[in-house]
């Protein structure tokens, strides 16, 4: 993170601004490290646009992420780990770690996607015993209903993008790297906005399970931008932890949204 983004986060004395500058950007884990104790709280000042200085008490030690493929939820959860001083996991990472390092197109290729789903399942699990984390999860662990029992470990936050949004980051990178997208006829756009289109169809519900919604329109309506490609990840990563803040507010008082 930049400066001037983590000054704009206004950052407390538990997490200087200034030790972006020389830490490295987030520090990552690895399955099997030791627990660290749940009561452990993290304090932040960020904030805001209105000027207000916050107290984020995150008393919850792990935050997990979801989202459509290409919603941001690494470059975004890595922001967030960095803010809450938290290391950061990316499921799809670990399971690729898991199967000896075979990239997710190689193990979809290889194994199909039922191993797959299995792979993340466990690492879900494993990583649902673990603390201080912000972990960004593949985009289908919401389909399976034992995956949230993990994820409601912690507090689930859904990155709720556009399609169109989704459809032209993902052209703009290729779909190599994500096997449910690189088998359509057309050009990559419209290629990635017809599968996206199709996989959102089945998906919305199950990514409203999440606690808080971060939704990029009502961001950009906020900030006063034409259009959410004129969001920075910064800019997401705040209002996601200010949405976290919100729901642990109003614990068991519902959904958050933005
Ligand atoms: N707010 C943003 N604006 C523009 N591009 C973004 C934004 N967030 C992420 N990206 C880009 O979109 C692509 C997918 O992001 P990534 O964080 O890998 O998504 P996910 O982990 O949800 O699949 C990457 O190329 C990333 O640089
Ligand atoms: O949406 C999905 O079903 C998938 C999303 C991918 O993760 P990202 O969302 O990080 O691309 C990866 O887990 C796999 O390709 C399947």
């Amino acid at each position: 993170m930049d400066v001037k983004a983590a000054q704009r986060l206004q950052l407390s004395a538990v997490v200087q601004p200034e030790r972006f500058g020389r830490r490295p950007p987030f520090s990552t884990c690895r399955l099997g490290v030791s627990r660290e104790p749940q009561s452990l709280r993290v304090f932040v000042s960020p904030m805001m646009m209105r000027r207000r200085t916050t107290a984020l008490e995150v008393s919850s030690s792990y935050d997990n992420i979801s989202g459509m493929m290409g919603s941001g939820k690494t470059t975004v959860g890595k922001i967030m780990s960095q803010v809450l001083g938290y290391s950061f996991c990316d499921s799809d990472a670990l399971v690729e770690e898991e199967v000896g390092g075979n990239s997710v197109a190689d193990i979809f290729e290889q194994h199909g996607e039922t191993f797959f789903r299995n792979k993340e399942t466990e690492v879900l699990h494993k990583l649902s015993l673990l603390h201080r984390l912000v972990i960004s999860t593949g985009g289908g662990a919401v389909m399976r209903p034992i995956n949230w029992k993990y994820m409601h470990k912690g507090v689930s936050v859904w990155l709720d993008v556009p399609v169109e949004a989704l459809a032209q980051r993902i052209a703009a990178v290729g779909t190599n790297s994500r096997p449910l997208l690189n088998y359509e006829a057309g050009d990559p756009y419209t290629r990635a906005f017809m599968r996206l289109s199709a996989i959102f169809e089945e998906r919305g519900e199950a990514y409203a399970n999440a606690n808080a919604r971060v939704s990029l329109k009502k961001i950009a309506i906020k900030l006063s931008k034409r259009d959410v490609s004129e969001l920075s990840p910064t800019d997401i990563a705040i209002e996601a932890l200010e949405q976290i803040d919100n729901f642990l507010k109003g614990e068991g008082g519902g959904y958050a949204e933005c």
